[in-house]
Order: structure tokens, then sequence, then C-alpha cells
């Protein structure tokens, strides 16, 4: 994500990558210069960034958290599978500078999940199962996208559910469960789909990035309009409200 990032800017004029972070062993990508990771504190400190993206790995993304939040420079995070702690400790560092989370930078993901809160309210009592798919590289499961609709029924549903992550061997479907189905395979960018099934009838709503710069665009706008906002917790439906 960081070189879709580094190629998406690269392409637009509002943006300037000023540096990169990895510990890849990557010298630059595109002319923007990719640094070690252990300078973050003293790169920010020279280069002043008005905004730093993150699409790394939870750890550090909550170091980068902290340091942003130390330099009070404004921090977009679109790395997913963090633990409690992890997601505290980014959410923390937005009491001390603005912090936008997304698990999603995709703006038709916005749109699915109102759509599916919507489809949830109107179907009630009807079962319903999500399937996510991703490249054979992706670290976490099921996806931050996935987990985020399944908050989203779960705000828009009476009933309370338990997750059923796949099933084997004789195990029926209890009315109270919701399937959770991971798959990873090949280079596929991202697919989200959500199946309500009851009264004779199947609803299917799904989401299919077919571009990594989806993802990075979004997450560059998040940054442009992250550098107007006052210290606090945002999300990318903010910036697609305006
Ligand atoms: N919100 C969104 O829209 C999207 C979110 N994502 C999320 O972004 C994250 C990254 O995805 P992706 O780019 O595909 O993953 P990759 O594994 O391809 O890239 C992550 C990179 O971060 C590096 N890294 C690990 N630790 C550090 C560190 N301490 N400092 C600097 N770099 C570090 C890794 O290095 P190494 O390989 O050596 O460990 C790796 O190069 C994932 O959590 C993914 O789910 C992805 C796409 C869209
Ligand atoms: O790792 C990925 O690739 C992606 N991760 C995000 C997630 O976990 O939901 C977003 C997108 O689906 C791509």
């Amino acid at each position: 994500m960081g070189e879709a990032v580094i190629e998406t800017a690269a392409d637009r004029d509002d943006v300037k990558v000023v540096f990169g972070v990895d510990q890849a062993d990557v010298e630059s990508v595109l002319g923007v210069p990719v640094e070690d990771p252990d300078a973050f504190e003293d790169l920010l400190e020279t280069h002043d960034p008005d905004a730093v993206i993150d699409f790394t790995v939870p750890k550090a993304a909550m170091q980068f958290a902290t340091a942003c939040a130390d330099a009070g420079v404004p921090l977009v995070t679109g790395t997913t599978g963090h633990d409690d702690l992890q997601f505290e400790t980014v959410a923390a560092a937005s009491e001390r500078t603005p912090v936008l989370k997304a698990t999603n930078f995709a703006r038709g993901i916005q749109a699915l999940l109102r759509t599916v809160s919507a489809a949830v309210e109107a179907l009630p009592g009807y079962d319903i199962e999500v399937t996510e798919t991703h490249h054979n590289g992706k670290r976490d499961a099921p996806s931050g996208t996935a987990n985020t609709i399944l908050e989203e029924i779960r705000d828009a549903r009476e009933e309370d559910f338990e997750q059923q992550f796949g099933r084997e061997g004789i195990q029926p479907r209890e009315d109270d469960e919701i399937g959770v189905h991971v798959r990873r395979a090949g280079d596929i960018r991202g697919e989200h789909e959500i199946m309500l099934a009851g009264n004779d009838e199947v609803v299917t709503l799904s989401h299919r990035a077919e571009d990594r710069g989806v993802f990075a665009a979004g997450a560059i706008d998040a940054a442009v309009w992250l550098t107007d906002q006052e210290p606090g917790w945002y999300e990318f439906g903010d910036v697609i409200d305006g």
C-alpha cells in the first residue's frame, strides 16, 4: 500500500509525498526516499509533514500514532488487525493530534455500509452471512472491513448474534449466529459480500476493489481533509460527508 500511496500521489497536484518508511530494504519509490522506521521521529522533525499516512502492521501503527501525537502531526491510518491494546494506543493519540482510522478507504464501502444497515433494518430475522476474499499475502483475518460490516450489522439489528467463523462437521446453523467466511487467494484486491436470506428470497450486497489505487486515493483525500481538523478521532465517513 505504501507504493500505491506514492504512485497515486504522484498523479496529483495537491499533495507531495516527502518521505516513506518501511523496514523492507527499499531505497526509494518513484524518487521518494524510503527510510528506516527507527528514524521516524527524526524524520517528522526534519520534514514537518502536514500529515502521515500509515499502512503497515498494528504494532508499527501504534508506534507511529504515538510519534505523530508527540509531534502534533495528523495521522491517517488504514492498518487493520489491531488487538485491544494496539487500538487503544492509536485512539489515545487522538487526544493530542487529529487521527483518522478507517478499515477501508474505498468510497464504495461507505455506500455499502449504509446499504447494509438499511437492509438489516428492513429484513429482521433474515439469516446473514458475511464473506471476504483477499490476496494470499494478507496477514489479518477476518479483514478489518468485515469487522466493520459486522459492527454495522450489530448496530442495525435488534437481536444480538454470535459470530461463527466457518463451519465444519455436524454443525447446523443457530438462529442467533452470523457466519463469517474468509478466503485467501492470488492477487485479489478485496471483496466483501453480505448475504441476507429468509422468506424464500436472498439479498446479496457486495463490493469489489479492482485496484489498490482506490484505497490510496481515499487515504490521501482523508489526509488532505484531516489537515484542517482539531485533535480528535475521525472516520472516513466524516470525509465523505464533508
Ligand atoms: N484501510 C484500507 O483501505 C486498507 C487497509 N489495508 C491494511 O493496510 C495494512 C498493510 O497492507 P499491505 O500494504 O497490503 O501489507 P504489506 O504486508 O504488503 O505491507 C506492510 C509493510 O509494512 C512493513 N512494516 C512492518 N513493520 C513496520 C515498521 N515497524 N515500520 C515500517 N514498516 C513496517 C512491512 O515490512 P515487512 O514485510 O518487512 O514486515 C511491509 O512492507 C494491512 O493491515 C491491511 O489490512 C490495506 C489496504 C487497504
Ligand atoms: O489487506 C488488504 O489488502 C486490505 N485490507 C483492508 C481490510 O482488512 O479490510 C481493506 C481492503 O479490503 C484491503
